[in-house]
């Protein structure tokens, strides 16, 4: 067998083009959505996101702005500065790019945003509503693999869904959105013994460890969907947690590492700042 593949890419630019005409349909009766991103210091890795999540901004017609802030900012200035974005009515989705410094608590920063503008779904009032099966503001990779799993006509219902990872930005999230579609889900970390034998059970295998080829193809039931959320740079060169080329030969489906599931997580936020401000505006 060899594995169909999907391009996260792809759809993302379908949805995109789908998403300018949704925005310049909203401009004709005055609403402008905007997205606010703040990054604090110059990692090149949160750079270049955040530069993506500006650049897509604008090519579907919505307004953007990027704060750049130093490294050294102060916990008390960005939670500031956060207020100050919550009671602009400009501005529809606010977002802080992780990680931020050590000296900083995410979790304060994720309360701070205003759940309405949580454009990120990390807040613990969406992230609750989620689990309670509630609409809200998705975590923007979990909803893009979703959204690619619907595209690509899988079928989710009483499927055994395996996840690797627990994080609070992928492998919780997606475990939970699964399980709203009445998958099956199993959640493996650093800490489960014998990762094999849950990983040959899955008929969806999605792989979020953050650790290069970690899964290859003699860990993949025959005919398993597999989905590589990981991004890692092995010798300067972008690499998935999952061993493309023995996993395509066992799989029926396959995200690629760049262009799977990356792409979609941009898009994902640019639906989440419309949602907010069709919310804002009761459209
Ligand atoms: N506030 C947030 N911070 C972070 C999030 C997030 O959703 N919200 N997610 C990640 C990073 N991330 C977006 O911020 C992100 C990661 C990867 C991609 C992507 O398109 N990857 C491409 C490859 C790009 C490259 O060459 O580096 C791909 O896989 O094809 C987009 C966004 C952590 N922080």
């Amino acid at each position: 067998m060899t594995a169909e593949v999907i391009y996260g890419k792809q759809l993302a630019e379908d949805l995109r083009q789908e998403m300018k005409e949704e925005v310049s349909a909203l401009h004709t009766k005055d609403i402008r959505p905007k997205l606010v991103v703040v990054i604090l210091g110059e990692d090149p890795a949160s750079m270049s996101y955040v530069k993506g999540k500006q650049r897509a901004s604008e090519k579907v017609g919505m307004d953007s702005d990027l704060i750049e802030l130093p490294v050294e900012t102060s916990e008390r200035e960005l939670l500031d500065l956060i207020e100050k974005l919550n009671q602009d009515p400009t501005v529809h989705g606010i977002l802080v790019q992780l990680p931020v410094p050590d000296h900083i608590s995410d979790q304060k920063i994720i309360e701070a945003i205003h759940p309405d503008k949580d454009v990120d779904g990390f807040h613990p009032a969406n992230v609750g509503k989620m689990m309670t099966g509630q609409d809200t503001f998705f975590p923007c990779t979990p909803y893009g693999i979703l959204v690619m799993l619907k595209r690509a006509d899988i079928t989710l219902e009483g499927k055994h869904v395996v996840i690797i990872g627990r994080s609070n930005l992928v492998g919780k999230p997606v475990g939970q959105l699964l399980l709203n579609e009445n998958a099956t889900v199993t959640h493996c970390h650093s800490r489960t013994k014998d990762m094999q034998s849950h990983t040959k059970q899955a008929d969806i295998l999605i792989v979020a460890a953050g650790k290069p080829s970690l899964i290859s193809g003699e860990d993949i039931k025959e005919g398993a969907v597999v989905i590589d959320v990981g991004v890692n740079r092995v010798d300067g060169k972008l690499t998935g947690d999952v061993d493309f080329d023995s996993a395509k030969e066992v799989a029926s489906h396959i995200t690629p590492v760049p262009k799977g599931v990356g792409p979609m997580t941009i898009t994902m936020l640019l639906h989440n700042t419309i949602k907010a401000a069709k919310r804002i505006h009761n459209q």
